[in-house]
């Protein structure tokens, strides 16, 4: 008796937390914390102890054999969903046990925490985990007064502690951010395709691939041009050519290209465009194809309300006989940069700016896109007026700081990526501006000449000369009816 007392006391004088172990002990409570604990693992017993009570060893068998077989089957049946499931099972494992376990202290160790009175902590909050190609994401909410930059100043030891080569941190919203544990350089891989899928949704165009190893995609509504450029070689040509390549599959698009190269780049898309005109020297003929673009964007801006009931073209369905124009103009240096011209070639090179830059400024609500590309980006090659128009910028690899702005803007001087940075090995890569005005990297896949070709080949029914829309016949259009008319042709 005396015993039981002096067990009693001691138990009482114990501090609160050992009495409640010692009260878990008594009621059996550790057990059900255990069990909960091992749930999977009991859930398993369970099952495998279930199946051998009542079928012995074929029970044993079929739970060996079943379920990687339906796994297989569901596979091969939907890998969409199958692929989710697995990956949502792996994110959620990764949550609790890869990072989950070392969340506190890694973020103690980066420095990432706030001390509160009394030794404790307080952590930003993993939220949830989700893989993606180049590897893991991290969805942490902030601490009060925690912003992204802080953790961007610490990627690097956030990087060394998670055993990463690199964190790539991103603002996702207030209060939130996003740390990307890159396990793989998507950009520095080539990325060729063999074939382009048709683009269906001029609203939702796939362009090239960003760091994250996911597809980024550009809005043409409401575009009135874009401007690129780049060293030679740096991929401009390529870039557009794989764009082109899921376009010009749309019945309700039309493509003209003027290829200030002179050379062959662009003949893949003869076939199919509405207009192709690869001349460097010759002016004239340069004129003619780009007066008749503007010809059909004044056509439209005066009638279209008149004869379709809206004065924006993007307000209307996209109809093949009212087709969104792409017009393309390569090394467009070509026509602007009139240095060492002389004086009638001048006269053609600003009238011919003249009209692209009437086409930037008001080809938008009249279906037009002007695409720009030029190795030499400075600003007499891309007039300010004109590159300040162009919504979409694209800067492949350049040389020096002026003509990073000279594509990109002023935004380039403070962004922490740079298309100087880019290596000479990465071709094809490219730095953009993101729908919230940010900058960042990417790939643009690669279609070879050979595979463009064939694709305009398959669609070539799909051409349509732009007189039909009701844009003015060209000199060359003119002089050749002159001829058939006198019967000069055969
Ligand atoms: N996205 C890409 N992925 C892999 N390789 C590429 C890519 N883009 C371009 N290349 C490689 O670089 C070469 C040059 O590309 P491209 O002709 O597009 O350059 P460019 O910038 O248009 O040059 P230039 O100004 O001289 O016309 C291609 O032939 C191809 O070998």
């Amino acid at each position: 008796m005396s015993n039981l007392l002096t067990l009693l006391k001691t138990l009482l004088a114990l501090p609160r937390k050992r009495v409640n172990g010692a009260a878990s002990v008594l009621t059996g409570w550790w057990l059900i914390r255990l069990l909960w604990r091992l749930r999977l693992l009991v859930a398993v017993t369970l099952v495998v102890l279930f199946a051998y009570s009542r079928w012995g060893w074929v029970g044993l068998v079929l739970l060996a054999v079943l379920p990687p077989l339906l796994s297989f089957a569901w596979r091969v049946l939907h890998p969409q969903s199958h692929t989710w499931f697995v990956n949502a099972l792996t994110a959620r494992h990764r949550l609790r046990h890869t990072y989950g376990s070392r969340w506190d202290a890694v973020i103690v160790a980066c420095d990432l925490h706030r001390p509160v009175p009394g030794g404790a902590h307080l952590t930003p909050e993993l939220v949830k985990v989700s893989l993606v190609p180049v590897g893991d994401v991290l969805h942490v909410r902030l601490l009060d007064g925690q912003a992204p930059a802080d953790f961007a100043r610490q990627a690097d030891e956030l990087a060394h502690a998670f055993g990463v080569p690199e964190v790539r941190v991103t603002n996702a919203g207030p209060g939130r951010v996003e740390l990307v544990l890159v396990l793989l350089d998507v950009l520095a891989q080539p990325v060729t395709l063999t074939d382009v899928p048709a683009v269906t949704d001029l609203r939702k165009v796939r362009f090239a691939i960003g760091e994250d190893g996911l597809w980024r995609t550009r809005n043409y509504a409401n575009i009135a041009a874009e401007v690129g450029g780049g060293v030679p070689g740096s991929g401009k040509t390529a870039g557009e050519t794989s764009l082109a390549c899921g376009l010009i599959q749309n019945p309700a698009v039309q493509y003209v290209v003027v290829d200030g190269k002179g050379g062959e780049d662009w003949s893949w898309i003869a076939p199919r465009a509405a207009a192709y005109c690869a001349e460097d020297e010759d002016l004239n003929a340069v004129l003619a194809v780009v007066e008749q673009v503007h010809g059909l964007m004044r056509h439209r801006l005066k009638t279209q309300k008149a004869t379709r009931g809206e004065a924006n073209f993007w307000n209307l369905p996209l109809d093949p006989a009212h087709p969104a124009v792409f017009l393309v103009v390569d090394e467009v240096q070509t026509f602007t940069d009139t240095k060492g011209m002389d004086n009638e070639t001048k006269q053609l090179a600003w009238q011919i700016t003249a009209r692209l830059s009437a086409l930037v400024k008001k080809g938008r609500s009249a279906g037009i896109i002007t695409r720009l590309l030029t190795q030499k980006p400075t600003s007499d090659a891309l007039p300010t007026a004109i590159r300040d128009n162009a919504s979409v910028r694209t800067a492949w690899r350049v040389m020096s700081k002026d003509a990073a702005e000279a594509i990109l803007g002023p935004i380039v001087r403070d962004a922490e990526v740079s298309p100087v940075d880019i290596p000479e090995a990465m071709r094809g890569v490219a730095v953009v501006a993101t729908d919230a005005g940010r900058l960042e990297r990417v790939r643009f896949p690669f279609v070879d000449e050979h595979t463009a070709e064939t694709i305009a080949a398959r669609v070539a029914g799909l051409r349509r000369e732009l007189t039909e829309f009701g844009a003015p016949t060209t000199d060359n259009e003119d002089q050749e009816a002159e001829d058939d008319a006198a019967g000069v042709r055969t």
